[in-house]
């Protein structure tokens, strides 16, 4: 149906606008990074996350991503440093991903589209709540770190959930903390303008079989006809003068 948007002709991110007008905002994200036009600041510190992993709840199909959510009740997952001011709390990281290993990522650093993009979600704890958090321009943090590939079950349907315990997601960070900051939107609907953005440069390594899982899943519910879960990126949106900073030269 038009109503709910998704990543189809009918409802897909060229459509966003008509019931989310932010999506046509000025610091909307993805976006492409051109190496050439980013600016070294030697003035952005490292980032850093203190990650409890007994605050993993669950992860779950959602019929647009694959998410897994967190404990953000308290000051238990948090990510600090960097372009930031003060600690951000891990609520949960999701994927995007393409049909095919050529693309899939959303954003495109040099011409290049990685097989897909995994976001860890963190807001700010100073605006009481996530949806408050997202009506500020500092409100959330998301750490953006590419796969590439060099190789998940029984949440293969939309409204799937399975316990996703004791698993500490800074195991997904790569050996190098260069990153790109600058700042953007969801890459989602309502597309609220209230990201830093924190790209790791390095991305890390999957197996074609591990892309292969999540290609697996459905965007469907369980009873309904199979439809896969795939192409759940939105393209790179105008950077309309926006500066990219990077914390290496
Ligand atoms: O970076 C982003 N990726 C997404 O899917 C958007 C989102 C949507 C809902 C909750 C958290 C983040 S924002
Ligand atoms: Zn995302």
């Amino acid at each position: 149906a038009q109503s709910v948007w998704g990543y189809d002709s009918d409802n897909g991110p060229e459509r966003w606008h008509e019931n989310y007008p932010l999506a046509k905002g000025d610091k909307q994200s993805p976006i492409e990074i051109n190496s050439k036009d980013v600016q070294h600041d030697s003035s952005l510190s490292a980032w850093h996350a203190s990650y409890d992993p007994g605050a993993a709840k669950t992860i779950l199909n959602n019929g647009r991503t694959c998410r897994v959510v967190f404990d953000d009740t308290f000051d238990r997952s948090v990510l600090r440093g960097g372009p930031l001011s003060g600690a951000y709390r891990l609520r949960q990281l999701h994927l995007h991903w393409g049909s095919c290993d050529q693309h899939g990522s959303e954003h495109v650093i040099d011409g290049v589209k990685y097989a897909a993009e995994l976001h860890m979600v963190h807001w700010n704890p100073k605006h009481g709540n996530f949806a408050g958090a997202l009506k500020q321009p500092d409100g959330v943090a998301v750490v953006g770190i590419f796969l590439k590939v060099s190789k998940i079950e029984n949440i293969k349907t939309k409204g799937k959930e399975a316990p996703f315990l004791h698993f500490d997601p800074s195991i997904l960070f790569p050996k190098s903390r260069d990153y790109w900051t600058y700042h953007g939107s969801f890459t989602t609907p309502p597309c609220e303008e209230c990201i830093t953005w924190i790209l790791l440069r390095e991305p890390i390594e999957v197996s074609s079989d591990q892309m292969a899982k999540l290609r697996s899943l459905s965007k469907n519910s369980e009873n309904e006809p199979v439809s896969p879960l795939v192409d759940n990126w939105r393209p790179p949106q105008p950077l309309k003068g926006r500066i990219v900073r990077a914390s290496f030269k």
